[in-house]
């Protein structure tokens, strides 16, 4: 074998190797992991993570979260249905989760529909989480801070795309940004990794972006020091769930369900023989 290919089967099967120990720490660990997130996705969200073996409370009041943030794993914040009433408790929260050192992850979703919810997510990426991930009209948005033609919550962008966007918005805010699509895009502002795993009816059912970065709190929830590679493989196992629920559904709404099983029946020999992550 060349030495490039040799080097290149050895990141891959490093890659396999970290993300099947970081599912594997999450199983033993189950992670508890807050979130505040539109009604959309409270249901996909919270299964998603119980099948990954995190442990998902759904608590938004801002009448709880000086009790009750302090004591999570890791925040998810989402502000897909948002309103001006839920802002307080987001901002606290994550506030809260600095304050006692928890990550905590942003999903701007349609951050580019409305200058009320772009001037919500700016404030939000002002508050500094761990990562930020959405699709790639998101992170357009984000990065030039301006509103335009969106489809709402669906993205008109390839993720690859956004590649330049994912880099700035990484560099001004010091976090990590996904960009899903047909291949992910992680990056901290210098360094960039594509996740090819997936299957593009994953699009077809509503909440599975938002399932995603609920997941990657949990990834990050029991590796916080290594963001980019825990957001990697949260989107990597993912992927992979999606290509084994993919092969025994009938369309989205069997996919739905065969989804969250593959989540849960993941095994090592499906991560190291199907997960694809390469350096762009
Ligand atoms: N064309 C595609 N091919 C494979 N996987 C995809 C494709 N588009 C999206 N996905 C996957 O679907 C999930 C949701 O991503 P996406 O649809 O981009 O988010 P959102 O729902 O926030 O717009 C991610 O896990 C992503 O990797
Ligand atoms: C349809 C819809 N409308 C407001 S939030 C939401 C769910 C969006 O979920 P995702 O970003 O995962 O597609
Ligand atoms: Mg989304």
């Amino acid at each position: 074998m060349e030495p490039d290919n040799l080097n290149e089967e050895q990141d891959q099967n490093s890659w396999a190797v970290n993300a099947w120990t970081l599912l594997s720490k999450l199983r033993d660990q189950s992670p508890l992991i807050q979130c505040i997130t539109n009604f959309v996705s409270m249901d996909l969200m919270a299964n998603t993570l119980l099948s990954a073996g995190a442990s998902p409370a759904m608590i938004h009041s801002i009448e709880e979260i000086q009790d009750f943030t302090p004591h999570v794993h890791a925040l998810c914040i989402n502000v897909g249905t948002l309103s001006p009433a839920w802002l307080p408790a987001m901002r606290e929260a994550a506030q809260v989760a600095n304050k006692a050192g928890k990550p905590w992850v942003l999903d701007p979703v349609a951050a580019g529909a409305s200058s009320f919810r772009l001037k919500a997510c700016l404030e939000l990426v002002g508050l500094k989480p761990s990562v930020i991930r959405g699709n790639g009209s998101e992170i357009i948005a984000l990065s030039k801070a301006s509103i335009g033609a969106t489809k709402g919550v669906d993205s008109s962008h390839e993720s690859m795309d956004a590649v330049e966007a994912a880099k700035s918005l990484a560099q001004s805010s010091g976090a990590i940004v996904a960009v899903s699509g047909a291949v992910d895009i992680i990056t901290d502002g210098h360094r960039v990794v594509g996740a090819h795993n997936g299957v593009s009816m994953m699009q077809k059912i509503t909440a599975t972006g938002c399932a995603v970065t609920a997941l990657i709190a949990a990834f990050v929830a029991v590796d916080p020091l290594h963001a980019l590679e825990a957001t990697a493989s949260a989107l990597s196992i993912f992927g992979i769930a999606g290509e084994m629920g993919m092969a025994m559904a009938k369309g989205p709404a069997s996919l739905r369900m065969h989804l969250i099983d593959s989540v849960y029946n993941l095994d090592q020999a499906a991560v190291s023989s199907r997960l694809k992550v390469t350096s762009l």
